[in-house]
């Protein structure tokens, strides 16, 4: 029998500390895309405000409290034909570099963006991350300092 579709909504952090922002490599014991680097978040409940999703994803798969500063892309994910996840990915900053990963993520880095190419990220957000307005984002970190 053929499964039911289903939809999610997912907010996403890029989280800069410095010249440096955090990724996150998935484990086995995540949802799929196993291994591949990623930015921490995760699925908006219902009933929830999507700056609490992100607030409370950062804190469960990394440990770290953030500050919000502006969503900076909106994408969509598909996991196998029927499970649609449209996403948000929101530009953050935190004071502290000290992860603690949940069981979801295997290792983590804080890179620079010349360092992204050394990852692999999956094919999907690889090609998003091209068409980010970097710039407008460094001009925005650098405000807050
Ligand atoms: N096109 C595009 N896809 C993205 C981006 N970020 C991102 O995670 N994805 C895709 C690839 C990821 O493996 C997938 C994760 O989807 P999801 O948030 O629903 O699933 P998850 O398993 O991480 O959810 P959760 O357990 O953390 O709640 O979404 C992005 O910026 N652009």
């Amino acid at each position: 029998m053929r499964e039911e579709n289903s939809f999610y909504v997912a907010i996403k952090g890029l989280i800069f500390c410095g010249s440096e922002f955090l990724i996150i490599q998935r484990s086995d014991k995540s949802r799929g895309e196993f291994h591949y680097w990623e930015f921490p978040g995760g699925r908006v409940e219902f009933g929830e405000k999507p700056e609490d999703t992100l607030r409370r994803e950062v804190k469960e798969e990394t440990g770290l409290g953030i500050e919000m500063i502006y969503p900076f892309s909106v994408w969509t994910f598909f996991r196998e034909s029927n499970k649609q996840t449209v996403g948000i990915n929101f530009l953050c900053s935190t004071a502290n570099q000290e992860v603690k990963l949940s069981n979801e993520h295997i290792d983590f880095k804080w890179i620079e963006k010349a360092d992204i190419l050394a990852y692999n990220f999956h094919p999907t957000i690889a090609d998003d991350m091209h068409q980010w307005n970097w710039e407008e984002m460094f001009q925005k970190i650098k405000e807050r300092k």
